[in-house]
């Protein structure tokens, strides 16, 4: 049931970190029902696996990491869990925009933040309003986010400026779709380099559909609770064992 991990050394090629890095962070559930525990112990653990793979990650060089903390579809689960995860941002940045600021992360939220509840959007606006300044990592959370009613609500934008006369329909190109997704804010960094997902699934679940078009996808079989700086590391070095293509030869 619980696999041990043989203690290995690997040497990464700093000059060839993936500038983006975007997570998928699944198994939280299933991490605590092998336990017996709560789904909620699952994710009371995945937050403080947040903070050790913000730190990992900043201090290898990431410009932007991206986090999937919680889709769209999140809503169907039970009132009690949901109520739960509502609360976690709130306890990530009551105890962790100091060690943000330390370590010069500036926090970026994506989703539909309009639709969470008020507490969770205030201490959201103030995490954002503490790491302005920073010109580090961008953390980037996925929150209320679905890529399908991304492009879609960027599909509407864009209507919506070639009704007004701002766009002409002949200028619509993959730079104007690309700079009216959520992810235009990460600017040079906005499509990631590399996808990870834990706990041994082999999907996208809706996530960032259109930005991953020339990702690299590393599937682990690690779920999230128990990731670690040296499961990154390995993920990494994947990453830079494949001979990238942009679709040449
Ligand atoms: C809903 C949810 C769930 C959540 N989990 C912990 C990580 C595993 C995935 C599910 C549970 N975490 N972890 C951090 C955040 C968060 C989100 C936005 C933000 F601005 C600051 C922190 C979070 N949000």
């Amino acid at each position: 049931m619980f696999k041990f991990k043989k203690k290995t050394t690997t040497e990464l090629d700093y000059n060839n970190i993936p500038k983006h890095i975007a997570i998928i962070m699944d198994g939280n559930g299933r991490w605590a029902q092998q336990r017996h525990l709560p789904r909620i112990a699952g994710h009371k653990k995945g937050m403080n696996v947040v903070k050790d793979i913000t730190k990992a990650a900043s201090d290898l060089g990431v410009k932007a990491l991206t986090l999937y903390a919680f889709s769209t579809e999140n809503w169907k689960r039970a009132d009690q869990e949901v109520n739960y995860l509502m609360d976690l941002p709130e306890k990530f940045f009551s105890t962790f925009v100091p060690d943000l600021v330390k370590n010069n992360v500036k926090v970026n939220v994506m989703g539909y933040v309009d639709q969470l509840p008020k507490s969770t959007q205030n201490a959201i606006n103030n995490a954002i309003e503490d790491t302005k300044d920073c010109d580090g990592m961008i953390l980037n959370f996925a929150l209320n986010y679905g890529s399908q009613d991304e492009i879609v609500t960027a599909v509407q934008n864009i209507a919506k400026k070639v009704s007004d006369g701002i766009l002409n329909v002949e200028d619509i190109n993959k730079e104007v779709v690309s700079d009216n997704l959520m992810t235009s804010s990460l600017g040079e960094f906005a499509n990631p380099d590399l996808l990870i997902r834990t706990s041994g699934e082999e999907r996208l679940s809706n996530f960032l559909l259109w930005q991953v078009a020339y990702s690299e996808f590393v599937f682990d079989d690690t779920k999230w609770p128990d990731y670690t700086k040296e499961d990154l590391i390995n993920c990494i070095a994947k990453f830079q064992g494949r001979h990238r293509r942009f679709g040449g030869l």
